[in-house]
């Protein structure tokens, strides 16, 4: 059994049952900062479809894989968009970089130059079957109908003044990732994570491979039926002055078959110039996330608050 409680998007939605239902929410932020989100309207069919495809494309050669890497998407940072090897990334300095392979995407708009927008280069239907298509349709749902909702939401919970969350996340930072532990053994070292919330769909495997740190100790938060798992990150961290924690969480994934993780990080417009709810801190969206990624990616400092994890 998980400690973690559950939130109903659809009664956080509905007029009628808003009230109490935001108040559980609250609790379940300042003690955990950690939730299962049921009755959240993401097709069933669509997260399975999701992630057979997913392992479908990580079960092709690895010189096939490589040719939807970092450097053939043209997207600011590089590490931002595509695929990512085993042994890429580094969430926490003493751990190293994680056994997990991965692949990034974004909100496309060809257009847009500026830091983490641009267009993932997908390998086509061809290649491998299914796998832009469901990626973009899940991220469509999650981004349409999850992300208003919920961060409507949870940008109440800091009392900001109305219209906050509108003005600020029209449209939000999306970075959208899929995940790989192999069956051998993965990993990602603990971390917070850096931005808004984040939003997990995870495989449903009897496995407790993601762990919370919570009350001195890792719990863990296993895939429920039917439930995404949401944490708060450290702007949101930052922006309610540190009433609200962004809960570190790591994984220990031992099998014994692979694991696939489909987690969203939501961020603010990458625009946005935020100050917290008492005005002790302003931030840059664009700023914050380019240090959060020259630190995985570049220094092997680590994600989020890493650096402060023992
Ligand atoms: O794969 C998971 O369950 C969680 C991954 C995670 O925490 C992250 O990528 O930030
Ligand atoms: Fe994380």
């Amino acid at each position: 059994m998980t400690p973690l409680p559950q939130i109903s998007l659809a009664t956080l939605a509905a007029d009628a049952t808003r009230h109490e239902e935001c108040e559980r929410l609250r609790v379940a932020c300042e003690e955990y900062g950690f939730f299962y989100l049921v009755e959240h309207g993401i097709p069933k069919e669509q997260i399975a479809q999701a992630i057979d495809a997913s392992s479908r494309f990580f079960a092709l050669p690895q010189s096939t894989k490589e040719r939807y890497g970092h450097a053939s998407q043209g997207v600011y940072p590089t590490s931002a968009r595509g695929y990512s090897p085993l042994y890429g990334e580094v969430l926490h300095p003493e751990a190293g970089p994680d056994p997990k392979e991965m692949f990034d995407l974004g909100i496309d708009n060809e257009a847009d130059r500026r830091p983490f927008a641009g267009c993932t280069r997908l390998p086509d239907d061809a290649l491998a079957p299914g796998f832009a298509r469901s990626l973009l349709a899940l991220q469509a749902t999650v981004v349409n109908e999850v992300v208003p909702q919920l961060g409507n939401a949870l940008a109440n919970l800091l009392d900001m003044e109305e219209g906050w969350f509108q003005r600020h996340f029209s449209p939000p930072t999306v970075l959208q990732r899929v995940i790989r532990y192999p069956s051998s053994g993965g990993m990602a070292g603990k971390h917070t994570d850096n931005g808004f919330f984040t939003l997990l769909l995870q495989e449903e495997l009897p496995t407790r491979s993601l762990q919370v740190w919570f009350g001195g100790r890792w719990v863990p938060a296993p895939s429920l039926p039917d439930s995404l798992v949401v944490n708060l990150g450290d702007m949101f961290q930052a922006l309610s002055d540190d009433r609200f924690k962004s809960t570190p969480h790591q994984v220990v994934h031992t099998g014994p078959a692979e694991r696939i993780s489909l987690p969203f990080f939501i961020y603010p417009n990458i625009d946005a110039r935020l100050t917290s709810r008492q005005g002790k801190q302003t931030f840059s969206v664009a700023e914050v996330m380019l240090r959060n990624f020259d630190s995985i990616w570049e220094t092997g400092n680590g994600a989020g608050r890493a650096r402060e994890l023992q």
